[in-house]
C-alpha cells in the first residue's frame, strides 16, 4: 500500500475545495486533492446553473404565451417541444459543468486523486481509487465534500416515479402532472420553472410559509402570487401512495394524482463516508463537526470544514468564502478569524424572493421600524403588479438592518442593500443616492422615505434625500 505525505490534503474538489486550493497554492504549500468524481461542482452540474437555465427557458416560454394571450402575436405558436427545451438546458449546463471540471483538473493537476476518502486517524486518510488503496498523511486537512438531496425512506415505494435535482435535468420529456415535495428554494424555483413550461404542478410543504420566508407580510404576498401558477399546499407534511398510473400526493385533507414527484426536502451533508469517528472530532447532535465559522477550524484540530458539508450557510458564495478561509488557515500555523459577509439569499422565482441582512426573526420588537413599498411603474411594465419590499431599520440610529424583498429583478436591489448594510448606512444616507426613473430601485426610495417619515431624529427639515451645499 502506497503512503504519501503532504502539507495540506483537500477532500472534495467542488466550489469550497477549489477556493481552498487557491489559498494553499498562494501560500506555496505542498498539497493533494481527493475527489470521488464526477468533477464539475454541484453548482454547475446539478445546482445553481442548470436551475437558472431552466428558469430562463421557462420564463421565455411564459413571455411568449403572454403575448399570444394579449394577441400581440396572432399566429398561435406550436406547442412547446419539451425534448428540445430540456436539451437546450442540458447543452448550456454541460458548457458550465465541463468548464468547471476542466478548471478543477487544471488547478489540481497531478496532485488530484480520483477516489473516496475516509479517515484512519486525525492526520491519516485512506483513499480508495480504481487502482487500489492509498494512505495520505497530512499536516492539515480540509473537508469539503458538499451535500446530497434528502430522500426519506418512505419514498422508496415510489422510487421509479421520483426525481431529485440529481436526475431532474436529465429528463427527456416533461411529465404532464408533477408533485413537488418541499417548497424551499429548490422546490419553488423548479416547480415554477416546470409550471411555466406547461406542467401541472402541485407543491406541498409542511411549513406555514413557502421558500423559508420569515417576514409574514412578504410570505403571504409570495403565496398569493405563486398560487396563480401552481397549486400550493402549506402546513402539513407531504405523504405519498402508489397508484396504478402514478403517485398520490397527499397533505392534510388534500390529495392529487401526479405522474412524477420532485423531492426537494432539503440537503444533507456528505459526512457518512468520511469515518469522522476515527478522527475523534467533536460533533453536534446531527453528527456535523463543531467548527468556528470565522476560521472554519474544527475544535482545536488541524482539520477545517467548508461549504455545504458544515450545513451552515449552504450557498455558493458562502462556499467560496469558507473554502478560502479554510485554505488560508490550513496553510499557516496561526489561525486567523475572518469577518463573514452580510447574509444575502435570493430565490430566482421572478418575482425574486430576496432576504438581506438581519432576518425578520432576529429583529427585536420595539427596536426596529419597517418601511414598505409596492410595485412601481417599472415593475408593472415588467408584469409584476404585486411586488412588495420591506426594509428594516434601527428605530434609534436609523441604520438599515435588513430587508425582505419580493419583486422582479430584486436580485440587484439585494446587492445594493447588502453594501449599504455593510457600510452601516442610515436611511437618510441611502436617500442621498440618485434614483433614476423609471427603475425598480425607485421602490427602495419609496420604502426609505416611508422609514424616514418614522425617524424624526434623522430629519433635517430639508427635502428628503437632499443636503445643503458645503
Ligand atoms: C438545484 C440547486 C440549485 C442551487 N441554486 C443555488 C443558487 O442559485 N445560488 C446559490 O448560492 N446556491 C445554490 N445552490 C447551492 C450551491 O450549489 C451549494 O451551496 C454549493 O454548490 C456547495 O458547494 P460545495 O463546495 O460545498 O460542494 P460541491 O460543489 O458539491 O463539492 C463537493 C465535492 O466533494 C466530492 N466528494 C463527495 N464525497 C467525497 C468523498 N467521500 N471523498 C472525496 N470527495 C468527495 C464531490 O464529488 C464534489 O466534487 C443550489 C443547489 C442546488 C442543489
Ligand atoms: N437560489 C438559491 O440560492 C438556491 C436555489 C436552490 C437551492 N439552494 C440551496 O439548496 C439548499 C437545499 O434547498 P431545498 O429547497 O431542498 O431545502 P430547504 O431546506 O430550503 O427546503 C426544504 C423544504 O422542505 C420542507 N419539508 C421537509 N420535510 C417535509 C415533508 N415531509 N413534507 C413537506 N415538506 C417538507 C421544509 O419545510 C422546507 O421548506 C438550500 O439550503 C439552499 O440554500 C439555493
Amino acid at each position: 500500500m502506497q503512503t504519501k505525505s503532504t502539507d495540506v490534503l483537500i477532500i472534495g474538489a467542488g466550489t469550497a475545495g477549489l477556493y481552498a486550493l487557491r489559498e494553499v497554492k498562494r501560500a506555496k504549500k505542498d498539497y493533494l486533492v481527493v475527489d470521488t468524481g464526477p468533477l464539475g461542482t454541484t453548482c454547475a452540474r446539478v445546482g445553481c446553473m442548470p436551475s437558472k437555465v431552466l428558469l430562463q427557458v421557462a420564463q421565455e416560454n411564459q413571455a411568449l404565451q403572454q403575448l399570444v394571450q394579449e394577441q400581440v402575436i396572432t399566429a398561435k405558436p406550436q406547442a412547446i417541444n419539451d425534448q428540445a427545451a430540456l436539451k437546450t438546458v442540458r447543452q448550456l449546463r454541460d458548457r458550465f459543468a465541463t468548464g468547471a471540471a476542466q478548471g478543477a483538473q487544471r488547478a489540481a493537476g497531478e496532485h488530484l486523486i480520483i477516489g473516496k476518502a475516509s479517515f484512519l486517524s486525525p492526520n491519516r486518510v485512506q483513499v480508495m481509487t480504481a487502482e487500489g488503496q492509498q494512505v495520505i498523511e497530512a499536516h492539515s486537512i480540509i473537508l469539503a465534500t458538499g451535500s446530497s438531496p434528502v430522500v426519506p425512506s418512505f419514498l422508496s415505494a415510489v422510487a421509479d416515479r421520483m426525481l431529485t435535482t440529481d436526475a431532474v435535468f436529465e429528463l427527456e420529456h416533461l411529465p404532464k402532472r408533477l408533485g413537488v415535495m418541499g417548497l424551499g428554494a429548490i422546490g419553488l424555483e423548479l416547480g415554477l420553472a416546470l409550471a411555466r413550461l406547461g406542467v401541472q404542478v402541485t407543491a406541498a410543504d409542511m411549513a406555514d410559509q413557502l421558500g423559508g420566508i420569515q417576514d409574514p407580510t412578504i410570505a403571504q404576498a409570495a403565496q398569493k402570487i405563486f398560487s396563480n401558477e401552481m397549486d400550493i399546499w402549506l402546513g402539513h407534511p407531504a405523504e405519498v401512495e402508489r397508484t396504478e398510473h402514478g403517485v398520490l400526493l397527499k397533505a392534510g385533507n388534500q390529495a392529487v394524482e401526479v405522474d412524477q414527484l420532485l423531492v426537494a426536502l432539503g440537503r444533507k451533508p456528505n459526512l457518512a463516508e468520511l469515518a469522522l469517528e476515527k478522527a475523534g472530532l467533536p460533533v453536534d447532535e446531527k453528527g456535523v463537526p463543531l467548527f468556528d465559522p470565522h476560521t472554519m477550524q474544527i475544535g482545536d484540530t488541524r482539520i477545517f470544514i467548508a461549504g455545504d458539508l458544515n450545513a451552515d450557510r449552504t450557498l455558493m458564495h458562502e462556499a467560496c468564502d469558507e473554502g478560502a478561509i479554510a485554505g488560508y488557515n490550513a496553510s499557516r500555523t496561526a489561525v486567523t478569524a475572518f469577518e463573514r459577509k452580510v447574509p444575502l439569499a435570493i430565490a430566482f422565482t421572478q418575482p425574486d424572493i430576496v432576504s438581506v441582512g438581519a432576518s425578520f426573526h432576529s429583529l427585536t420588537a420595539g427596536n426596529y421600524l419597517v418601511g414598505e413599498a409596492k410595485a412601481n411603474g417599472r415593475a408593472i411594465i415588467k408584469h409584476d403588479e404585486q411586488s412588495l419590499i420591506r426594509l428594516y431599520a434601527d428605530s434609534h440610529s436609523g441604520k438599515l438592518l435588513g430587508a425582505s424583498l419580493l419583486g422582479v429583478d430584486t436580485e440587484h436591489l439585494g446587492h445594493f442593500l447588502a453594501l449599504a448594510i455593510m457600510q452601516q448606512m442610515t436611511v437618510a444616507d441611502l436617500l442621498q443616492a440618485p434614483y433614476y426613473h423609471p427603475v425598480v430601485e425607485e421602490q427602495l426610495q419609496a420604502a426609505l422615505q416611508d422609514l424616514l417619515k418614522q425617524l424624526p431624529q434623522l430629519q433635517t427639515g430639508l427635502p428628503f434625500g437632499l443636503t445643503q451645499k458645503s
